[in-house]
């Protein structure tokens, strides 16, 4: 843990913040942070608006209420220069983290130094290996993308977007649809990655056993709001009954799993049934 750490070193802060899409709020009043060298999990129902979450994190949505700052700066008032600057502090691994199918691994992960840097060849190919060998790819550079498993392809697209050495890791669903073995190491590649870098990690994930193993501090929203925050053995020992039945995984209890009827979804009804 880091609770050591300065105001200075809040690398992502969230305060009183309202989210969602048009007049619709998904999320409101939120309060979060993320220092320097934590690695924080972010975990909630599907559809409870953890993405949602993460799109104003990098500045791609801008919050109804509230002021999301990166690294000390308002997202929502800072200029397109200032917010490129900002995400390029930041690395996104989006859960379709798609590789560019016409280049080779090592080519992808060279692909941000070339674009957003003016590194030699010999730095790249000293970043890219090294990166490489981080996420234990590194003989693996040479092959084209369809000779890689998908398991694989996602450690590529983790060494890519780690390669720039963001301070900030944002990781969308990192074990998806991984097995368990493969689970257990990128969790632990996760950790390994945000020690070595010095950064801080975010990630939104339904894995409460393996995450839970790895980070500092848990924030878990639902219902519209943030419903629970602490460390693992927080959230474990909590009695509140959603967030007990949300890390045991059983289908009773107050979490809700149908898509809340909305009256979007109301007029489109009535509009499907006039045309019967
Ligand atoms: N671009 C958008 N425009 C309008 N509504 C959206 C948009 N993106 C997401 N939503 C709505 O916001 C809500 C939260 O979605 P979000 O993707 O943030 O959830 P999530 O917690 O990441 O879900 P999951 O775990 O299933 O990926 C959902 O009801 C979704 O329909």
């Amino acid at each position: 843990m880091n609770d050591h750490l300065s105001d200075s070193d809040i690398i992502l802060r969230f305060s009183d913040v309202s989210l969602g899409y048009g007049e619709r709020v998904i999320l409101d009043n939120l309060n979060l942070q993320v220092k320097k060298g934590q690695v924080v999990a972010l975990i909630g129902g599907s559809g409870s608006g953890k993405t949602t979450l993460l799109r104003a994190a990098i500045g791609q949505l801008i919050a109804q209420k509230g002021v999301v700052t990166a690294f000390g700066q308002n997202l929502a008032s800072v200029s397109p220069n200032i917010l490129r600057n900002i995400r390029q502090r930041m690395g996104v691994l989006f859960q379709q983290g798609a590789l560019f199918t016409d280049l080779n691994v090592f080519d992808n992960v060279a692909f941000p130094l070339r674009e957003l840097t003016k590194d030699s060849e010999a730095v790249i190919l000293e970043k890219v290996l090294d990166k490489l060998d981080a996420v234990g790819l590194k003989a693996a550079a040479h092959l084209a993308v369809s000779e890689i498993s998908g398991g694989m392809a996602r450690r590529v697209a983790l060494a890519r977007a780690i390669v720039l050495e963001p301070e900030l890791v944002l990781y969308d669903e990192p074990f998806a649809g991984l097995d368990p073995i493969s689970l257990g190491m990128t969790a632990q590649l996760i950790r390994n990655l945000s020690d070595r870098l010095g950064c801080a990690s975010v990630l939104i994930t339904h894995d409460i056993d393996e995450s839970f193993q790895i980070v500092d501090q848990v924030y878990m929203v639902g219902h519209g709001k943030l419903l629970a925050s602490g460390t693992p053995e927080d959230l474990r020992a909590t009695e509140d009954a959603y967030v007990k039945q949300f890390l045991h995984g059983s289908p009773q209890g107050p979490v809700v799993f149908e898509y809340p009827d909305t009256p979007a979804f109301s007029s489109w009804l009535s509009k499907r049934k006039e045309g019967l």
